[in-house]
């Protein structure tokens, strides 16, 4: 199979779908492999180290979209990338179609098999192609948020630690699965006073045991962050219902109970956003106020650590990578009920229940190879 491999497009999204390590195996399987010149090298890979993997390297996307079979990305397509699929290729990389209908509309017309990273699942109830970067986003979190609190930037002055004599930031994580528990991890090594919520009493029960009372948990609910809010300086949003729009945990009434310059990481901003507030924004310019509150809502947040998110990525999607490549989409997916999960867009329609839910569009049953 022809695998094609572009370069990321979005800005200041320096990842890249395939490392030159997996570009090798894929080979070693018998694919042929195109890369678009420089697509690397944000992440620190060179043109000559995919050549000496045994791929092709091309000038320009077009070639890449015009003749891959399988398109290995990592951000949803943008409008320029949606233009060039077509019928009978599959697209493999992170889509995030729950609050892109926009998106969703130009994947289902151009007749192309698009299968999300963020869907697929495992065994042990996880998302395994979602959870490297969440491990990545989940310890930014703490980073950017200490440096949103900073005075130069708007907010209200507050070292996470604090120091002797002066007590800690109030650290409140929303949502304790992998990007609650990267998060907590750092933002407890920084010193901070933190407490995480999660609707999985199972989950809070788990981080209770590792953090060994080094942080609160509280079952989340309305009541709770209510109690919170008022007193906290950073919170963060990590949310997850798999293929859904993120539930909207704090309205914009709530920001006014708040500290004037208490900030906000949404990291959730990629299903939509758990604040009310929360818009996405970019590395170039990551925050905005609302009533007083800081907001950080950056969608491609391991973006920022490029060469680290990228060989997590690749570690993660290369066993998926190669089955598409062997067994043709279908024959990968009847075989594997966890990638199964993965197929959100097939042949004009919607192939994924929770992303059909929040389109509000029809569900289509798709038959695999016997
Ligand atoms: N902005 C960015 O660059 C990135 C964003 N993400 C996003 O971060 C979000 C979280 O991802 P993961 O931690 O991997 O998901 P996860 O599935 O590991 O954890 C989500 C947690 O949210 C909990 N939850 C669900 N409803 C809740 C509620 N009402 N209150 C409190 N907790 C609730 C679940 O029980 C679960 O423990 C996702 O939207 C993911 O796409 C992930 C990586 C990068
Ligand atoms: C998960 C995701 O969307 C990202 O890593 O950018
Ligand atoms: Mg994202």
């Amino acid at each position: 199979m022809l695998i094609g491999c572009p370069k990321e497009i979005k800005p200041q999204e320096f990842r890249v779908g395939l490392t030159p390590h997996a570009a090798r195996e894929a080979v070693a399987h018998g694919h042929e492999v195109v890369v678009e010149r420089g697509a690397g090298v944000g992440s620190g890979f060179a043109d000559a180290d995919y050549v000496a993997a045994g791929a092709r390297v091309v000038d320009g996307a077009e070639e890449v979209f015009a003749t891959a079979e399988l398109i290995v990305k990592v951000k949803e397509p943008q409008a320029a990338e949606r233009r060039r699929l077509r019928e009978g290729q599959v697209l493999f990389t992170y889509l995030h179609l729950a609050p892109d209908p926009e998106q969703a509309r130009d994947l289902m017309e151009s007749g192309a098999t698009c299968i999300a990273y963020e869907t697929v699942t495992d065994a042990r109830g996880g998302l395994p192609l979602l959870a490297p970067m969440s491990e990545v986003a989940g310890r930014l979190a703490p980073q950017v948020g200490a440096w949103t609190l900073q005075k130069a930037n708007g907010g209200r002055g507050v070292l996470l630690g604090g120091i002797p004599g002066v007590r800690p930031a109030r650290v409140v994580i929303v949502g304790g699965g992998v990007v609650g528990t990267a998060a907590a991890r750092v933002a407890v090594g920084m010193g901070a006073n933190v407490t995480v919520l999660d609707r999985s009493l199972a989950r809070l029960s788990y981080l209770d045991d590792i953090f060994m009372g080094r942080l609160t948990t509280q079952y989340s609910s309305g009541g709770a962050l209510a109690e919170l809010l008022p007193t906290a300086d950073l919170v963060i949003g990590a949310v997850l219902i798999p293929g859904a729009q993120a539930p909207k945990l704090v309205r914009r009434a709530d920001l006014g109970t708040m500290l004037p310059g208490a900030a906000i990481v949404d990291v959730a901003i990629d299903q939509g956003g758990c604040f009310e507030t929360s818009r996405a924004t970019t590395h170039e310019d990551p925050i905005y106020e609302v009533d007083g509150v800081l907001h950080y809502c950056v969608a491609n947040m391991p973006g920022a650590v490029a060469r680290t998110s990228t060989l997590g990525l690749g570690n993660a999607t290369l066993p998926f990578l190669l089955a598409l490549a062997d067994k043709g989409w279908s024959g990968a997916l009847a075989a594997d009920p966890h990638l199964r999960g993965g197929l959100n867009v097939h042949a004009g329609r919607i192939a994924h229940r929770a992303v059909a839910e929040a389109l509000g569009l029809p569900l289509a049953e798709v038959a695999l190879a016997a």
